[in-house]
């Protein structure tokens, strides 16, 4: 297959006598045969399915540590078995003891047991067991779980029993899940999604993870990969049949429009305002305003607790104070910041410096402003260092309504051109239910989360940066295929089969070593 890919290039090569750059392109095309060849080879080497097959046996405490009714140990690998007949003795296997341990544990069963020390047969707790044989097991290896009773003794005890065992050792970061990718149960995709699921802590963030994890990204995106393989089938086809034939302009036609209609689905994924990723790591939300105006009584309401320092003197707050919430079931990392004004105060002017670059790198500001301030004169008055950071999202909240006698909303935001805008008082609590409730529909509907519309618009498939890096890239393969013209099919068919590569590297099909160590690096010790 590669030698006759290798060929096709060389012939191509021979015949195109048109020009240097052309004749460099075609060796360019042929190395990269090569080198995908190499990798090709590297994965189906069944020396290193082999090597994989004897690795070590690890175990891992899988539950946090600490006083509680259960925690579970869990062991995976070739060995695990061993490590069973070690240290789980079954009640069924003392009541006949002449039986014990000449057959393997019934798996996907619990079975009552004592957790013995494999030396001197001490019993360390009673609990249960269960044993899943690869690879219908979480790791695809053999995996056996021990949930005894959660207390500190209890699980160092069992923890330094396994210890004794030469063929185990301590689990790494992660690595339960990194063997479930590499035993093919899981792709990176769901490995996020898991992490995610595990990380989530609104609404909307357990219900993108569990689509992740359950695999409707993964098929998504290998759908798409799919739809490039047929193409470039097509493609390949034609170059096996060679010029000349009467298939072939229909063919070309045929693989660009189905290419197009790929790169068009594509670009609309890619047009997504990062949505999938900002509900997946939290909308980040800036306070600002002018000082004294209320910005860390805001802050506080939202937290429903004092965490930032409220005085009456403006220029209290100078560092930012960043808080994750729930606001309207999305999940929201709101920044407290320094008021904005001159000043010569060295700490304060970096507070406003920070907080300017908070504004900037927000996806939502909140404007506070304080209404008998603006209203002093007589006439509204807002400073232009603030206005100017005032567009028609920004979302503006009129605060201290108790000391102003009418409602300033209407006059304010056609004022300023803003879409949304609420009058509070946040030491009376006037007006603040009804904020709290506009803001989270606010939120909710420009992350397309209404919740009454939710069944009907399109999930976010891009919920990772790391996704929107390959996609782009795939669809600059694919513009490149698209520009390729028929009598050059040769580097249209290496432009899909890139394509193709960049979509595989999201599920990681396609060499993924650094990609890995970063992903499973998030996680931690039992996962
Ligand atoms: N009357 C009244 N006072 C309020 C209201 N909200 C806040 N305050 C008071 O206004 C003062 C300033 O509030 P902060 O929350 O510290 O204001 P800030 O915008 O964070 O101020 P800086 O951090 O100094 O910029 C405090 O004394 C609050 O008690 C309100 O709705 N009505
Ligand atoms: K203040
Ligand atoms: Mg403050």
């Amino acid at each position: 297959m590669i030698v006759h890919r290798l060929a096709r290039h060389f012939t191509a090569f021979r015949k195109s006598k048109r020009s240097f750059s052309i004749l460099s392109r075609h060796l360019d095309a042929a190395s990269t045969v090569f080198a995908s060849a190499a990798r090709l080879e590297r994965v189906e080497d069944p020396e290193l399915v082999l090597s994989d097959a004897q690795r070590r046996t690890i175990y891992a405490l899988s539950t946090p540590p600490g006083k509680a009714g259960v925690a579970v140990i869990r062991v995976s690998g070739p060995d695990a078995l061993r490590v069973w007949s070690c240290m789980v003795m079954a009640n069924s296997d003392a009541r006949s003891k002449d039986k014990a341990r000449e057959t393997d544990p019934e798996p996907w069963k619990m079975h009552r047991c004592k957790i013995i020390h494999p030396e001197s047969g001490e019993s360390l707790d009673d609990g249960l067991a269960v044993f899943f044989r690869g690879p219908k097991s979480f790791t695809t290896e053999d995996v056996v779980e021990m949930h005894i009773h959660s207390g500190r003794a209890i699980i160092a005890s069992i923890l330094s029993a396994l210890s004794r065992l030469s063929f185990c050792r301590p689990a790494e970061r992660g690595e339960f899940t990194r063997r479930a990718f590499e035993g093919g149960r899981l792709d990176l995709t769901q490995v996020e999604g898991l992490k995610d699921l595990i990380d989530a802590e609104t609404e909307s963030q357990r219900k993108a993870a569990l689509k992740a994890a359950g695999g409707t990204t993964r098929a998504r995106f290998e759908s798409m990969r799919d739809e490039i393989i047929k193409c470039l089938a097509l493609v390949e086809a034609l170059i096996d049949f060679g010029e000349g034939e009467e298939i072939e302009k229909g063919v070309y036609e045929l693989a660009r429009k189905r290419a197009l209609v790929l790169y068009h689905t594509i670009q609309h994924h890619l047009s997504d305002n990062r949505r999938g990723e900002i509900l997946r790591s939290g909308i980040r939300l800036a306070i600002f305003g002018p000082p004294n105006a209320g910005k860390s009584s805001l802050l506080n309401f939202l937290a429903q607790r004092e965490a930032a320092i409220v005085t009456p003197v403006p220029g209290t707050t100078r560092d930012i104070l960043e808080l994750s919430l729930d606001i309207g079931g999305l999940p929201v990392i709101v920044a407290d910041t320094a008021g904005l004004r001159h000043t010569d105060d060295v700490v304060e002017k970096i507070g406003v410096e920070r907080a300017r670059q908070t504004i900037d790198k927000s996806d939502v500001s909140l404007c506070v402003l304080s209404l008998p301030e603006l209203t002093l004169s007589g006439t509204i008055h807002i400073p232009p260092a603030i206005s100017s950071l005032i567009s028609e999202d920004t979302i503006l909240l009129l605060n201290k309504a108790d000391l102003v006698s009418a409602s300033h909303i209407n006059a304010i935001s056609k004022l300023l051109g803003v879409k949304h805008t609420w009058q509070v008082s946040l030491t009376s609590g006037e007006g603040t239910q009804a904020f709290l409730e506009g803001f989270g529909r606010a939120l909710q509907e420009r992350y397309d989360m209404l919740q009454e519309r939710v069944s009907e618009i399109e999930e976010p498939l891009i919920t990772h940066s790391r996704h929107r890096a390959h996609l782009e890239s795939a669809s600059k393969f694919l513009q490149a295929f698209l520009d390729t013209p028929a009598e050059d099919v040769v580097f249209g068919a290496e432009e899909l089969r890139y394509a193709a590569q960049a979509i595989g590297k999201i599920s990681g099909l396609i060499d993924v070593e650094d990609v890995l160590d970063a992903v499973f690096r998030d996680f931690c010790i039992g996962k």
